[in-house]
């Protein structure tokens, strides 16, 4: 990892030592691909105002993530499938994240279940849910997150309706997967991969195999999982969640000022602005875009959380700058688990860490707290 300098690097790797369908499901998006891309870019053109002479040697990224200490104001966003990026992924990424001293949160649609992360790691994680059709299966996963002792749930409410991502269709990636020659040649070729994702503890999805009949059939698996996704859902099942779920509440998927003052409602203490890493509505305007309106509507009265294009420290600067508490981050530790498993997430961690050091540094400021408006350029 000597060479890797920053998270561009460890993409590349990513793409070199997983088999196409699962790097393509990580780095891509929906439809045309437009918020994807809008994401980066409007990030991009936020320039910084540079001040010199500052005494800056004192820098300090700590901050607080739902009034827990927390060494830098940066969260690891829930993906689904991490362990097919690398063998047990969601807990190489869980450990990392713990060592650095940030967040974790677990998807509901990982790989490794809670019960196989809580019992590989030494400190409690987030969990994240989608709430799916049947609501006897929810209420059992919350407790199980409960039982686990998980400090924060994270409702994900921007999927009760698919948007489609070509490249997977084209690629084949369902559960079970696809069997093409190109297919089988790609996964030849990677032994590494295979070695370690047939050494990691499963190879689906851990929370919801237990739950469905016949486990070893994935094709009825992957049957009950696409039709679990509920288009029905509403604010009311917030309020239930509200009512099942004694901690933390975060929710995730505000794109809209009048939406972030319902989440408000709920009495959640966070909401992540958030289309999903582009990768659902297509046509949405940025995260970035949006961030600023949510911030100044509701930033006194819950806490911010942003994610969206994060590929560096200069860009969680810029979200911090724009009203977020925290960022974050998806792909960019994804890239990194791909590449090197716990180390490649810690890598991007790392590099991200220091990039916003720095950047804090050459803008005159000494603390997390300080960075606001003021840092940017007009
Ligand atoms: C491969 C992949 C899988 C994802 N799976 C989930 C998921 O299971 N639950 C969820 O709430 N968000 C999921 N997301 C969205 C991320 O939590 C996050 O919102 C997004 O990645 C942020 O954009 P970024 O990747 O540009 O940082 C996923 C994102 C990616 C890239
Ligand atoms: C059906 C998709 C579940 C995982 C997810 O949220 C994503 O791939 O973005």
């Amino acid at each position: 990892m000597k060479h890797i300098t920053c998270i561009e690097d460890l993409r590349l790797l990513h793409k070199r030592r997983v088999p196409k369908a699962f790097f393509d499901y990580a780095d891509r998006g929906s439809y045309a691909e437009e918020t994807l891309r809008a994401n980066r870019e409007d990030l991009q053109k936020i320039k910084f105002r540079q001040r010199i002479l500052v005494d800056v040697s004192k820098r300090d990224l700590s901050t607080t993530i739902l009034g827990e200490p927390s060494s830098m104001p940066l969260i690891l966003a829930p993906v689904g499938l991490l362990g097919m990026q690398h063998g047990d992924g969601e807990i190489h990424a869980c450990r990392a994240a713990q060592a650095a001293g940030i967040p974790f949160t677990q998807s509901t649609m990982s790989i490794c279940s809670i019960e196989d992360i809580a019992g590989s790691v030494e400190k409690p994680f987030w969990f994240q849910l989608y709430v799916m059709k049947d609501r006897g299966f929810i209420k059992a996963l919350v407790e199980r997150a409960i039982a686990a002792k998980c400090t924060a749930l994270c409702l994900t409410v921007d999927l009760q309706v698919i948007g489609q991502r070509h490249q997977d269709i084209k690629n084949g990636m369902s559960v079970p997967p696809e069997w093409t020659l190109s297919k089988l040649f790609d996964f030849a070729i990677r032994p590494g991969w295979v070695q370690g994702v047939l050494q990691g503890k499963r190879r689906t999805f851990g929370n919801i195999a237990g739950h469905v009949k016949n486990t070893e059939d994935l094709t009825k698996l992957s049957a009950w999982t696409a039709a679990q996704f509920d288009t029905s859902l509403n604010w009311k099942d917030v309020d239930w969640i509200r009512s099942i779920w004694p901690g933390k509440l975060i929710i995730k998927g505000i794109h809209d000022i009048e939406d972030a003052k319902l989440a408000v409602e709920t009495g959640a203490q966070a909401l992540v602005v958030s289309n999903h890493g582009g990768r659902q509505l297509d046509g949405a305007p940025s995260s970035i875009h949006v961030l600023p309106g949510i911030a100044d509507a509701v930033g006194d009265k819950i806490e911010i959380m942003f994610d969206g294009g994060i590929r560096s420290g200069q860009d969680v600067m810029r979200a911090l700058a724009l009203g977020a508490k925290s960022c974050m981050l998806g792909r960019a530790y994804a890239y990194g688990l791909g590449a090197g498993g716990q180390a490649g997430v810690a890598k991007a961690i790392d590099i991200i860490r220091n990039e916003l050091l720095t950047t804090m540094g050459l803008c005159g400021v000494n603390t997390v707290a300080e960075i606001d408006r003021k840092v940017l350029a007009d």
